[in-house]
């Protein structure tokens, strides 16, 4: 997908939403918020520092400290990471570290909505002209609570943006056989652009083989072995590149968080988030470390990354002092923690301290509202895809 930096709307006080300091000051200085938002000249006038050679700059310090967010909040400004390393010295890290910094949120929800709409609008247009229908048909076996929301999810999604949706949901002891058996059929239907197996899938069934059943022209999930082993081959191009991790990028690409030379550290190493995820990073030229569950010194590898993406499973597990100054955060992290004040009995956090995070990063996904939204609009992006490649449209 082109890069379009300019074109999303971010959230206008997104430290606002999150940043406890911000939350503080905004009790205390509700009118100042207010002119904040409605002008641009005093928003200026407040900028603490010029654009072009403060480091600070990397930073966006937190209101409490009556200091701005750096740029007019409905630009989707260039992070800047990395400038901590080259540009400060050792005390004026110090000092900046003493003040509570604010990360800016990646607002992935915000970006997912914008792409669904750039989807939406060119499936309309290719059924005027074409008549061609992007079709992805899901697969879900069994009856997990979580999967069965993110199908309705996805199926919601494609609702949204004209792809006609096809749906099996098989019971928990089907056997493999009946699963392939949906797969062939959806392999020879011309009206399927796309074919999603649910996972994980029940543990009696062999995940390899169901993968390997899905033709590798409509694996818009990007699991197929060839695919995976094109994305890790210099020179060569996987058909489909899988969601989450593409995700990852895409929201990378769209807050101008430059990747080409930087260390990143991938947490996990999962076929369908850490390891292709480091694979894209790879391809866009960035150093990889992988953190995994028997790496001996995560905290001392994390430190070092200007990039981190975190998918992990474990709550809360990447804590505020593993992270650089200014470093980047994306925590793909879907974590169920109980929480008696929510009416459902539990929230979601992510992999990463968000609270201690977003004091020391310089951008940070949150969750929910980060990557989740992006996988799925990935997969729409995927299926819509595969359906001009299939039809031989531009
Ligand atoms: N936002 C989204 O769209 C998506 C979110 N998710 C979420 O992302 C998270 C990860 O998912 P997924 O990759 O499928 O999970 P997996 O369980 O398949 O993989 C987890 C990875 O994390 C590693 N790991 C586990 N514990 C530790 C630890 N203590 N320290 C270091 N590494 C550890 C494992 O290491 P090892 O290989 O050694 O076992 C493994 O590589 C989950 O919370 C999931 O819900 C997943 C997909 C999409
Ligand atoms: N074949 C396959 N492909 C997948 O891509 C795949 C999968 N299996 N199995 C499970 C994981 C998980 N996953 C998510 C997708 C969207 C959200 C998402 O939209 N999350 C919302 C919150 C959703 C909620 O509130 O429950 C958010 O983060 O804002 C989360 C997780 C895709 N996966």
């Amino acid at each position: 997908m082109p890069q379009q930096p300019h074109r999303v709307t971010l959230s206008p006080f997104p430290w606002r939403q999150n940043c406890a300091a911000a939350a503080r000051l905004h009790r205390m200085a509700s009118m100042r918020l207010t002119d904040w938002s409605s002008s641009s000249t005093t928003t200026s006038r407040l900028l603490p520092f010029s654009r072009t050679s403060n480091p600070a700059r990397s930073y966006a310090v937190c209101p409490a400290r009556r200091l701005l967010p750096m740029l007019p909040p409905n630009i989707a400004s260039p992070v800047r990471l990395l400038t901590a390393r080259r540009d400060f010295s050792a005390s004026s890290v110090k000092a900046m570290m003493s003040v509570e910094a604010c990360a800016k949120v990646i607002d992935g929800k915000a970006v997912a909505k914008k792409i669904r709409e750039e989807i939406g609008a060119e499936i309309a247009r290719m059924k005027s002209e074409t008549g061609v229908v992007p079709g992805l048909a899901v697969i879900l076996v069994g009856d997990r609570k979580d999967s069965a929301t993110y199908v309705r999810n996805k199926k919601k999604a494609c609702e949204t943006v004209g792809i006609k949706s096809f749906e099996v949901c098989l019971p928990e002891d089907s056997a493999e056989q009946e699963v392939l058996k949906h797969i062939s059929e959806f392999n020879d239907d011309p009206s399927v652009h796309g074919i999603l197996v649910q996972l994980p899938l029940p543990s009696h069934m062999n995940e390899q083989h169901i993968l390997n059943a899905v033709s590798i022209e409509k694996d818009v999930d990007g699991f197929h072995p060839l695919n995976i082993g094109r994305l890790a081959m210099r020179g060569r191009e996987p058909l489909f590149v899988p969601c989450t991790p593409k995700g990852c990028i895409e929201l990378l690409h769209r807050y101008n968080v430059e990747i080409k030379g930087k260390r990143a550290v991938v947490v996990g190493r999962s076929n369908i988030v850490g390891m292709p995820a480091a694979l894209l990073l790879q391809r866009e030229d960035a150093t990889i470390s992988i953190v995994h569950s028997r790496t001996r010194n995560p905290e001392e590898i994390i430190k070092q990354a200007d990039i981190i993406i975190a998918a992990v499973g474990q709550p809360n597990m990447v804590r505020g002092t593993w992270i650089r100054p200014g470093a980047v955060i994306i925590d793909v992290g879907i974590n169920p923690v109980e929480d008696a004040k929510s009416p459902k009995g539990y929230r979601l956090v992510g992999d990463v301290c968000y609270e201690e995070a977003s004091k020391v990063a310089s951008a940070i996904t949150p969750v929910p509202g980060g990557v989740g939204p992006m996988t799925i609009a990935m997969l729409l992006s995927n299926t819509l895809t595969s359906a001009k490649r299939i039809h031989n449209l531009p």
